[in-house]
């Protein structure tokens, strides 16, 4: 068994490692290539477009300043207008404008249209991804969702969904960026290269600022993940419908926000501190990049007095400056924003890489039908992860095909673990479990559990109607009304049912508009349903009837057991009027099997079985 398998990705620390995050970047771009491929080519040509317009904008610019002025030099002008223009002396003033204009109209539309083709890309990302996130939850092990490791992991990759399809944008945008930027330093390498190597200079620690600063961000908020998980959660107990039952009346409202602000001042704290430090440094960086783009300024300011350059050369030379720092300055900040994220995505891709240990083997066998044997314990241990106690060890026994056996035991005795071990939520780390003779672990896992149906204590009360409710227990079968009534008159339910204004159609629970909530045994007897309508051989009850009255336990029980005629049935209990009716009794003690036999014979006996069914009786008197 994989004990501490997961082990998640440090807080990172070393510059190398920041750029090792980038690592993960082409995986996401396959993903989002395989998310749509027409979106995200239109998404890259469009782009590629729209990232050379501003220099050919601005060299027509250029243009136009140059024209104006040698107008101005020929004269200006002061007369008729119309015959101007027939004379063609503006021509090619007015083709340079219409020029610019179509450029503008161009450049608008285009970065419309990528706006538009990047949120649907973005939002079908976020989309696919989350489905692959659940589908690979659900193929994960029961033991995988105890760790709280994993938790943490899996609260980090949830939330950086969302946050990542802007990631795409970003990513494009950069490179878009990028190639405004060469056409621009183009343009001006013809006119004075070693200004570029200047600015450049001037932004370095701009970016290198950035960098770190934003590595800082994530290690806080890598390390308060755990923190961040108990915000969600506090918020959770003090503010659900479920809860305020209770909350209200252990007027635990206060201690709840009290631990709340406690910890959420503290998170603030570690990430104020990083805010001041980065806009103090931010700031002081800053500035020395508007200290080498004036220093560029006069120079082209100079060299147009001295004549060296036109009117028109200043204006493209300092819009191109201008611009060339301001895109320098995304492209850095948006460099360092982007291995700022391919940091987490480290987190989704990690949590991607878990893989189950509790499989099918390569040529499973199919669940027995008819049981012949029955499922045989020897000697099985069962350790849950990193805990020091053995749940279950030692224990030996037998489940006999068509009989109705009854585990009893005190609080904690491992009769829990025994229904996971059976059912193949967990594996035995001594021992074996065979079925029919063989090990559990060659059979295939779905049929497994496809032909075992158990009810936890701790069921689960599905916000659905109560028709879906019983479904759950055959998804398949949703659809299928008379299943669903049957398995609910079987287990009561039908009564609970009949008296909700919408019958099946009722929304359950209070989570939803119109839902009516249930007492705690009309639950059960919805979840004992879902036993029925899984009609498969071997039946488990965990505890399942502890809230229901005396006359609805005896009942259901009775039911039980004329219903599960003909097939295998375990069911766990601590009222002995229910244990009594079994064919058989198994008592647990510290995980493994103190007592076994009929209720005559244990009471006979005079064992432990005895003491506890005489401490109850004598409840009664
Ligand atoms: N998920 C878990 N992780 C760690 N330890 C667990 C877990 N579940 C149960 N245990 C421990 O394993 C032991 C057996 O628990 P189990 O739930 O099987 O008892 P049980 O007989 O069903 O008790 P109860 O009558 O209270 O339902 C207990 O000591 C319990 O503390």
């Amino acid at each position: 068994m994989g004990r501490g398998r997961h082990q998640p990705p440090p807080a990172p620390k070393s510059l190398r490692e920041r750029f090792a995050a980038l690592r993960n970047v082409p995986a996401f771009l396959h993903s989002i290539w395989t998310t749509s491929r027409w979106m995200t080519l239109t998404s890259v040509l469009l782009r590629l477009v729209r990232a050379l317009l501003p220099v050919v904008t601005l060299y027509v610019g250029k243009l136009i300043v140059d024209e104006v002025v040698h107008q101005v030099r020929l004269g200006g002008f002061r007369g008729d207008l119309t015959a101007a223009l027939h004379d063609g002396r503006f021509d090619h003033l007015a083709t340079l404008l219409a020029l610019e204009f179509a450029l503008a109209v161009l450049a608008d539309l285009l970065g419309r249209v990528v706006a538009m083709v990047d949120s649907l890309l973005g939002e079908r990302y976020a989309d696919l991804t989350s489905i692959r996130l659940m589908e690979h939850a659900a193929s994960l092990d029961l033991e995988d969702f105890e760790d709280a490791d994993l938790q943490d992991q899996l609260d980090r990759a949830r939330r950086q969904i969302a946050g990542r399809s802007s990631l795409l944008s970003q990513l494009l945008q950069q490179a878009q960026d990028a190639i405004t930027l060469v056409s621009f330093a183009v343009g001006l390498a013809v006119y004075a290269p070693w200004l570029i190597v200047l600015l450049a200079v001037a932004l370095v620690p701009a970016f290198l600022g950035e960098f770190h600063f934003n590595a800082q961000s994530y290690a806080v908020n890598y390390q308060w993940t755990p923190e961040r998980r108990e915000l969600d959660y506090l918020r959770m107990v003090g503010a659900s419908a479920s809860n305020a039952k209770e909350v209200k009346s252990f007027g635990l409202n206060r201690f709840l926000i009290d631990r709340y602000r406690v910890l959420s001042q503290s998170i603030y704290q570690a990430n104020r501190r990083i805010a001041l430090r980065r806009a103090g440094w931010g700031g002081l960086f800053t500035t020395l990049g508007t200290l080498g783009y004036y220093a560029a300024y006069a120079f082209i300011a100079w060299r147009t007095v001295t004549g060296a350059f036109s009117i028109g050369d200043l204006t493209f030379l300092s819009t191109s400056f201008r611009r060339l720092r301001t895109l320098l300055e995304t492209l850095f900040t948006g460099f360092s924003q982007v291995a700022g994220q391919a940091l987490y995505l480290d987190d989704l891709f990690s949590f991607f890489r878990i893989q189950p240990e509790i499989l099918s083997p390569p040529n499973p066998r199919q669940f027995p039908r008819p049981l012949r044997e029955g499922f045989v314990f020897e000697d099985v241990g069962f350790r849950y992860p990193d805990a020091e106690r053995w749940a279950v060890r030692h224990l030996s026994f037998t489940l006999r095909a068509g009989e109705v056996l009854a585990l009893v035991g005190e609080n904690g005795a491992g009769k829990t673990t025994l229904v996971k071990l059976l059912s193949r939520l967990y594996d035995p780390d001594e021992g074996r479990i065979l079925l029919d003779g063989h090990p559990l672990a060659e059979y295939d896992l779905e049929d497994l559990r496809l032909n075992i149906g158990v009810i936890f204590q701790d069921f689960v009360r599905y916000y659905f109607n109560a028709s879906d409710n019983i479904a759950v227990g055959r998804i398949e079968a949703r659809e299928d009304e008379p299943r669903i009534s049957d398995a609910a008159q079987r287990s009561l339910a039908d009564q609970v049912i009949g008296k909700l204004p919408k019958g099946y159609a009722q929304m359950l629970g209070k989570l939803f508009k119109g839902g009516v909530d249930l007492s705690g045994g009309e639950w059960q007897k919805v979840a004992i349903a879902r036993a029925y309508m899984r009609d498969a051989p071997l039946l488990i009850l965990d505890e399942p009837t502890a809230a229901l009255d005396a006359r609805s336990e005896y009942e259901v029980f009775q039911r039980f057991k004329e219903l599960s005629r003909g097939k295998t049935a375990v069911i766990i209990s601590h009222r002995f009027s229910t244990v009594r009716m079994a064919d058989r009794i198994i008592v647990l003690e510290g995980g493994r099997v103190a007592e076994s036999g009929s209720h005559e014979e244990l009471i006979a006996a005079g064992g432990h079985y005895a003491e506890l069914f005489e401490l109850q009786a004598a409840g009664y008197r």
